[in-house]
């Protein structure tokens, strides 16, 4: 007899409900598609059946452009080839979120990509975003802080000035030095209060001196696969 036996079901598989969710929106893209390819434990499991599609044969000239360094090193590991971003629209891009509300509006950029996720997915056609249901949330914040990514040159006076915004945060930093994104900058983790206007408030960030992105996501998804033990949903916008 095993010790400590434990219960059945008790601990939700969540690997395998990101996967099932990254398996429906995979199942969207077609041949000759360019593809915004999302960043973080999600968006990896679609990165990879994009890839074992191409590899089948079942797909055919897909270009990837990848929202990270990790992504594009993963994209190129399973063979998809990638582009840098330029003018040209994406046909689909597919990335994870930190949290989702009911009108599709999203809190990203806890794995640090906000802003190249910002930057590529604007571009798309349909941004399609694949979770767990442990991200849906009544409003933005419930669960998250809201990451804002900030210039490293003076980034303590723009904390300061964010602070008048949002009081409640801190810099991103997971050991000695501060977090430092792929684009060379910092990240600011702001708590969100709860009687939030996201719209009003990212016009305010946006306008603050040292502000490089936020990682609010308004009015830009499409369609989002949640995954669920019952199943998997599908919401749109
Ligand atoms: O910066 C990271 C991205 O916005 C991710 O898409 C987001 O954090 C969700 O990541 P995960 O799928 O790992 O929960």
């Amino acid at each position: 007899m095993p010790e400590n036996p434990m219960p059945e079901n008790t601990v939700p598989d969540l690997e395998a409900l990101k996967k099932e969710a990254a398996l429906r929106a995979v199942a969207l893209v077609q041949s000759g598609m360019r593809v915004g390819l999302g960043t973080g434990s999600t968006a990896r499991y679609a990165i990879e059946a994009i890839g074992e599609r191409l590899a089948s044969g079942e797909l055919q000239g897909v270009v990837g452009v990848a929202t990270s360094d990790a992504s594009e090193t993963l994209a190129r590991q399973v063979g998809i080839p990638v582009e840098p971003l330029d003018p040209r629209p994406l046909d689909l891009a597919i990335d994870g979120a930190d949290e989702i509300d009911p009108q599709l509006n999203l809190i990203k950029g806890l794995g640090g990509a906000l802003l190249r996720e910002k930057l590529t997915e604007v571009q798309a056609r349909r941004l399609v975003i694949i979770a767990d249901h442990t991200k849906l949330v009544t409003r933005l914040g419930e669960k998250a802080p809201l990451p804002i990514e900030i210039a490293r040159f003076g980034f303590l006076s723009t904390i300061e000035r964010l602070r008048e915004l949002v009081p409640g945060g801190r810099l991103r930093q997971p050991g000695a030095q501060p977090y430092v994104t792929d684009n060379g900058n910092y990240i600011y983790d702001a708590q969100l209060p709860q009687d939030l206007d996201a719209t009003a408030l990212e016009r305010q960030l946006k306008g603050t001196l040292g502000v490089v992105e936020t990682g609010f996501f308004l009015g830009m998804a499409d369609l989002a696969f949640v995954a669920a033990p019952e199943g998997v949903r599908e919401l749109k916008r």
